[in-house]
């Protein structure tokens, strides 16, 4: 790997209960674009608020471009472009005032590039934020992230809410700012957006990563077995029921469809 950038070292987030991140290792190198890919509560945004400092891990070391990522949190939360997975907007504030505040938080005023950037993803700016809608909100924080032409980008699911041709220009974004060298760490659950933007995907099960895989590698079922594993995949409506009246709480239905894939195209199709 080129240098790395983004790098986690051993890191613990224990929320209790089995929930956070543990014991998490991985490197993004420099000018790499890595999905971040995992079930709902896999460990993604906790990963990401690490790696911004506004989280502080229990064990381990986060850093980034060498700088630890809580110690430096003020420098880092300025520099590097975060797209968090649950906005949190002013709603009084229009579009351009909300964005103007984030560049001022950064020390700068309105950079070109967000009128790039606005005119891009067809944004009206002069609306108050709470009047916008889900998809028109998400491409605020886009804007946000994107505009200052940070060196490192940290997007959680960022086409959530966006219309299939924003996904598609937020896709032909992404593949700009790594030509341009940026270093991309990006979670989803759009394989799409995946494959079209990232060079390899890290897969992350109850806060532990639990594999790798390189972008052409990731077809449909070969991603679903990583994220889940092949037993939640047999799982069919009903078959709870069914069990219990069988009187086995863990027979499958014989007639359990595997997503349309016999297992010998599986095994050919799987990425281990
Ligand atoms: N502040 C917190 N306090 C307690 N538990 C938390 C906190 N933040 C996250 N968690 C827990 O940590 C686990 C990982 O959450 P995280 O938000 O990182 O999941 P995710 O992979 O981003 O999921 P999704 O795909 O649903 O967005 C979850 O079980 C979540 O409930």
């Amino acid at each position: 790997m080129m240098e790395p950038v983004i790098q986690l070292e051993r890191v613990t987030k224990d929320y209790g209960g089995g929930r956070g991140v543990f014991d998490l290792s991985f490197a993004v190198g420099r000018g790499e674009v890595v999905g971040f890919l995992g079930a709902n509560g896999a460990g993604k945004s906790v990963t990401m608020r690490l790696l911004m400092g506004f989280v502080r891990a229990d064990g381990g070391r986060a850093t980034l471009g060498g700088r630890p990522c809580f110690a430096d949190r003020a420098a880092i939360q300025r520099e590097v472009g975060y797209l968090p997975g649950e906005l949190a907007l002013p709603g009084d504030m229009t579009g351009r005032s909300f964005l103007a505040f984030v560049a001022g938080m950064r020390g700068t005023a309105l950079p070109c590039r967000a009128n790039a950037l606005i005119d891009y993803f067809e944004l009206d700016p002069s609306a108050k934020l709470r009047a916008m809608s889900k998809g028109t909100r998400q491409k605020v924080g886009i804007v946000a992230a994107f505009m200052h032409g940070p060196a490192v980008l940290l997007l959680d699911e960022p086409t959530s809410g966006l219309d299939l041709l924003m996904q598609r220009r937020f896709v032909e974004l992404v593949r700009a700012e790594k030509r341009r060298g940026a270093t991309i760490l990006l979670s989803s659950h759009v394989l799409g957006e995946v494959e079209g933007t990232c060079d390899r995907a890290l897969f992350v099960r109850s806060g532990r990563l639990t594999s790798e895989a390189c972008a052409a590698d990731l077809t449909l079922d070969a991603t679903l077995e990583h994220l889940y594993g092949a037993e939640a995949l047999r799982r069919r409506w009903g078959d709870a029921a069914e069990g219990r009246a069988a009187g086995n709480r863990s027979a499958a239905p014989s007639d359990s469809v595997d997503l349309g894939r016999s297992p010998a195209s599986s095994e050919r199709g799987g990425v281990r």
